[in-house]
């Protein structure tokens, strides 16, 4: 048989549609949330599907995972707790492992599904499960974070799907407002914020409530992810009133020898520069973004 096509056609980006060789499916399933569908591509290596939507694939999912966790953790001296809402694959976890400063990492997936998925079919995404600080709790995040004490967190990182479906209530203020509580003063959270290309919309709606709740900065960034329709994604970088963050300005370097990172291997995809280099818009976006 013709290996097929996988069309990622979806009301997030009308209009268009990348498309993935496919050699086999692997798994597909329906959990309490969400379809959920493993298949191996004939050129990015396995990819996890969720109601239709590329969440990750073996060969790019370093652009996301690296950015989204360092951008945020190497912004702050000694971030030390940390907090993972989503994230189920597990690729988060391993990228936050890599600071040898951090005691302990909570996560809090919706999915149970999602977690099982990771672990059989993606080892080198879930092998962040591994680490003895990760703390997995299956539930809401919005439930989660209710129950999380006042200024308890020095960075919270909010690995989501889209805003349609079970991630919808992780882009509305009310759960803004439960992070910045959650977070110490001068604490850092960041959020998978969409596509400039695709959703100005939605990401001018985010940063006008990100400005009401966190007085630190907030900030944008972005990566380039070839498997995500516009081949970018972008993520919201905030702190809290307290001591200053410049997200630009990465003053907590990764600490290269420390032995998580020599089980892991090398980061793939991010550095000193690159981090800099993230938060330069292109002109359109600056003026949604900055000025609101
Ligand atoms: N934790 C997975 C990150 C989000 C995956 C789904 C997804 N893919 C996207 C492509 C462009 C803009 C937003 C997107 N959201």
């Amino acid at each position: 048989v013709l290996p097929g096509w996988f069309s990622e056609i979806s009301p997030l980006w009308p209009g268009e549609a990348h498309s993935l060789k496919v050699e086999k499916i692997l798994f597909q399933g329906k959990s309490d949330y969400q379809n959920v569908m493993v298949f191996q591509s004939s050129t990015y290596g396995k990819v996890l599907v969720l109601d239709g939507v590329i969440q990750l694939t073996e060969r790019d999912e370093c652009a996301y995972q690296e950015m989204i966790a360092h951008l945020p953790l190497c912004s702050i001296p000694n971030p030390k707790k940390v907090l993972v809402i989503g994230g189920g694959d597990g690729g988060v976890l391993r990228e936050v492992s890599r600071h040898s400063s951090v005691e302990q990492i909570d996560i809090c997936e919706i999915d149970k599904m999602v977690v099982e998925v990771s672990k059989q079919f993606f080892p080198d995404v879930a092998v962040g499960y591994e680490d003895p600080r990760v703390n997995l709790h299956i539930g809401d995040g919005v439930a989660f974070l209710k129950n999380v004490a006042a200024g308890t967190y020095d960075a919270v990182i909010v690995d989501s799907s889209d805003p349609i479906g079970p991630a919808q209530e992780l882009f509305e203020k009310p759960f803004f407002d439960s992070i910045a509580r959650a977070l110490r003063p001068g604490g850092v959270v960041s959020t998978q914020a969409e596509s400039i290309w695709l959703h100005m919309h939605i990401i001018e709606e985010i940063v006008a409530n990100c400005r009401q709740i966190f007085k630190g900065s907030v900030n944008y960034a972005w990566t380039t992810v070839p498997t995500y329709p516009s081949g970018m994604i972008g993520f919201m970088l905030c702190s809290t009133e307290g001591p200053a963050v410049d997200f630009k300005n990465p003053i907590n370097p990764i600490d290269a020898d420390a032995s998580h990172n020599k089980t892991l291997g090398p980061m793939k995809f991010y550095n000193s520069e690159l981090h800099k280099a993230s938060f330069c818009l292109p002109s359109f976006a600056k003026r949604v973004i900055e000025s609101k």
